[in-house]
């Protein structure tokens, strides 16, 4: 039993957590990092990267599938999935083993293994028996998968992000429950790496689109690929070796599946860290009240980052958000606002999801972009989806996007920073577009703002495109 005295106290070596120690020592500040197990992050471990690395596989299995549209024969593909899940596993590890040294590069003393709980605003009672003051906290303790009760009786047969991963083999058939992005994205891959999968929600909506013509969209090109039944509730029971899934409502049906993945949401991880002892302004979710420019809560020597928080649950918020706490927190007393990068969430679907900055909104003005019949994506054999761009009167100021449509990872970079630099539709269509891209598609989206506002197409750009733009 020892005790510990610092300036700046991190609950949570995730990613938020890793970013608030870093920069608070940058500032000069004596810091400790306490995390239950340094497991390295959700991120690498069980999140960002293990999702992706699944879904490189299953995209590969449908390009070697759909290979022949371009007359290139590719016979018998056949999904190894052992192989499969152990190339997740094995490339992950290495994401992981990346993150955990990390922690060895930390000065001596930084970490202590335990869980932290609060025993008021500036103190620490951790489970080893170890005791801490500090001049101020971060709380950086992430989130978990919530399994709504009906799913909490059935053990191994339900699955979460947690566990989805460490399967040895794939199973023949998945109930995937939640439609948000670890659902989506998960749904769409075990479907195209042969697992018979489909998809449940109880909204009738998918993914967080906001524009409901992207909603459409969404329901019509996943739901190609798998049934989906959106707007049901869901009964559950173990049945034998497998797990029999009832759903009623806007459609209803009774089915067995191996197995169900719970992809419900992720509320903060609070339990057992005493938030009631720490004398905070909790909202009606339990989450501490706190100013997203500064991350402190209240007037409290105590500032909260990345999933615990609630606000933006990505990775690049985590991380921005640590930075600022941490540097908040070593200067506590006195703190500064530091605005916030637009809202930019993605989905790793095919085609991609990406949600910018502000939705549509009454007065906004929009473009619409169609890449059904775009060039690049119809040489691509991969024509779907759209672009729905929302922009201010009188300039046509860019406010938001939503693109479901190919190559949106990557335009939704290009369309994010424009309205970051408070540029205006005219400002993108000033600049150079190259042919045959997919972001050539979204000039007409562009276009149709610029018709709808004072600010005119740029004098000496084309105002059409060529044939296959
Ligand atoms: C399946 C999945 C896929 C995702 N894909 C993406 C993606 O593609 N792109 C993207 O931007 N985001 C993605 N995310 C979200 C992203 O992973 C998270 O937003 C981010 O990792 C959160 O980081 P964090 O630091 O808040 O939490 P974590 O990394 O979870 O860190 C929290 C830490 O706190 C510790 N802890 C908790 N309570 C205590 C306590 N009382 N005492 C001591 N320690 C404690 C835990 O052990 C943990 O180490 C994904 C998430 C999931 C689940
Ligand atoms: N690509 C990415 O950036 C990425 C990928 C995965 C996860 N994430 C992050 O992780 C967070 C959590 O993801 P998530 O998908 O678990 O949560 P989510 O909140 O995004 O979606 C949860 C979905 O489950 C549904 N749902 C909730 N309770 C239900 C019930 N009882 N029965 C049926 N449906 C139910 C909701 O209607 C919703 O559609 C996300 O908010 C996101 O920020 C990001």
């Amino acid at each position: 039993m020892a005790h510990h005295e610092t300036d700046v106290a991190i609950i949570g070596a995730g990613t938020a957590g890793l970013a608030a120690e870093r920069s608070a020592r940058q500032d000069g500040a004596r810091t400790l990092l306490i995390d239950e197990a340094f497991r390295g992050t959700l991120c690498a471990s069980t999140g960002c990267m293990p999702s992706k690395l699944l879904i490189a596989a299953a995209n590969a299995a449908y390009h070697a599938r759909g290979a022949g549209v371009f007359g290139v024969q590719v016979e018998n593909v056949a999904i190894d999935g052992r192989g499969a899940l152990e190339r997740v596993r094995r490339e992950r590890d290495e994401f992981v083993a990346a993150t955990r040294a990390s922690f060895e590069d930390l000065p001596a003393g930084t970490c202590i293994t335990a869980r932290a709980r609060f025993a008021n605003q500036n103190a620490l009672s951790l489970d080893n028996g170890d005791t801490v003051s500090a001049k101020s906290i971060v709380i950086a303790t992430g989130s978990y998968a919530s399994i709504p009760k009906p799913f909490k009786g059935i053990g191994d047969y339900v699955l979460t992000n947690e566990s989805v991963f460490e399967m040895q083999d794939l199973p023949a058939s998945l109930a995937v429950v939640g439609g948000g992005a670890i659902g989506l994205e998960l749904a769409q891959a075990m479907s195209r790496l042969g697992v018979d999968t489909v998809l449940f929600d109880h909204e009738d909506t998918l993914g967080g689109a906001r524009d409901s013509d992207v909603q459409a969209a969404i329901v019509e090109i996943i739901g190609q690929e798998l049934p989906l039944h959106l707007g049901v509730d869901i009964a559950v029971k173990k049945s034998n070796d497998r797990v029999q899934l009832s759903w009623s409502g806007a459609s209803s049906g009774r089915r067995e599946f191996d197995r169900v993945l719970v992809a419900t949401g992720r509320p903060p991880a609070f339990e057992g860290l005493g938030l009631d002892t720490a004398g905070l302004e909790l909202d009606e979710h339990g989450v501490p009240v706190f100013d997203r420019t500064t991350m402190q809560c209240g007037d409290a020597p105590i500032f909260i980052a990345g999933d615990a928080n609630a606000n933006a649950a990505v990775l690049h918020e985590a991380s921005n958000e640590g930075s600022v706490a941490g540097h908040n927190a070593a200067s506590y007393p006195s703190v500064e606002a530091h605005p916030r990068t637009v809202a930019f969430a993605l989905t790793f679907t095919d085609p991609p999801l990406a949600i910018l900055g502000e939705s549509a909104g009454e007065h906004a003005l929009t473009g619409c972009a169609s890449y059904a019949d775009q060039g690049r994506a119809k040489v691509d054999a991969r024509a779907k989806g759209l672009v729905r761009l929302y922009a201010a009167a009188p300039h046509g100021r860019l406010t938001g996007a939503e693109l479901f449509c190919p190559g949106a990872d990557h335009m939704a970079h290009l369309l994010v920073h424009a309205i970051q630099r408070g540029e205006t539709a005219s400002d993108l269509l000033d600049m150079p577009f190259y042919h045959p891209t997919l972001e050539e598609g979204l000039k007409s989206a562009l276009r149709e703002i610029c018709a709808a506002t004072s600010a005119p197409l740029p004098s000496g750009r084309a105002s059409d495109d060529p044939p296959g733009a």
